[in-house]
């Protein structure tokens, strides 16, 4: 912890905003992730974790506040009544430093397993292809999934096919690693494989943010556990005091309903 208290600021969320129709989803959210962090992000149906991501990413816009990843903004600044966004270019760009991951895998269900890990680094970043296809086997293999280049994701269980996503994702070496729910649309017995491939990218030093309701994974994981609802962060900390002894009510009885 101490060395990662000193490591660079990876990602900066400010003071973000969020409406989604009627809805003020995010309520001035607060965040910052250090370079090598693992943080999870525990919190009730509806509270806006996925709205914060996909914020993050620049999926959605922000209506206020400020993102930035790696110290470039891709948020809009609001303060002293300034409105401020970056092109779609450098929007783009920025983007390509995160990698997602979805609940759902979102693969492309026409291609195999190695062409959608080797799509995004030939058809976007404009890398030879044989040096996408070699980076991609070894991603393949590096999440057990070696034997499987050649299959489509119909042919795949979907805890294979949440690991392609995870390669996928890692082809565009991605300088933060976001996951929203990864495990949540699995069947119980395919969540564990999930989990070790992702512990295994955070041993490896990604820096990651994990929406995620399995609390063994945050417990053992995680360098910090941020618990959301209602659109703010509620609090946060060490896995062990956000988790084992929280300080708000809203946590605890949150943590009661989980367990
Ligand atoms: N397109 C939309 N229009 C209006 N409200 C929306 C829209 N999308 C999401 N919301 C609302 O925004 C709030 C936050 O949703 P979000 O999906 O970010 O929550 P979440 O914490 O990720 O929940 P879950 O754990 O169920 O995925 C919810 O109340 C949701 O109903």
């Amino acid at each position: 912890m101490s060395t990662l208290t000193e490591a660079p600021t990876m990602l900066r969320v400010e003071g973000v905003h969020k409406w989604m129709g009627h809805n003020h989803v995010l309520r001035g959210v607060d965040l910052e992730v250090r370079q090598g962090e693992i943080v999870c992000i525990l919190g009730p149906s509806g509270s806006g974790k996925s709205t914060l991501l996909r914020c993050i990413n620049h999926l959605d816009p922000v209506d206020g506040g400020v993102v930035e990843v790696e110290s470039e903004r891709i948020g809009y600044e609001t303060r002293r009544g300034t409105l401020y966004e970056q092109s779609e270019r450098d929007v783009a760009r920025a983007r390509r430093r995160i990698g997602m991951v979805f609940q759902h895998f979102n693969l492309f269900q026409h291609l195999t397993a190695l062409e959608n890990v080797t799509y995004g680094p030939v058809k976007v970043l404009r890398r030879p292809r044989a040096e996408a296809v070699a980076h991609g086997r070894e991603l393949l293999a590096s999440v057990g999934l070696g034997q499987k280049e050649d299959s489509y994701p119909s042919e795949l269980s979907g805890g294979q096919q949440q690991r392609v996503a995870i390669a996928r994702a890692l082809a565009m070496r991605p300088q933060l690693m976001m996951f929203d729910e990864p495990t949540s649309a699995l069947d119980p017995e395919l969540v564990g494989e999930v989990l070790a491939v992702m512990k295994r990218v955070a041993e490896g030093g990604m820096t990651m943010v994990v929406v995620t309701h399995e609390i063994g994974f945050a417990r053992e994981v995680a360098d910090r556990v941020v618990f959301m609802d209602q659109g703010v962060v509620v609090e946060e900390g060490t896995a062990s005091e956000v988790l084992d002894d929280p300080r708000h009510e809203r946590t605890a009885s949150f943590l009661r309903r989980v367990r």
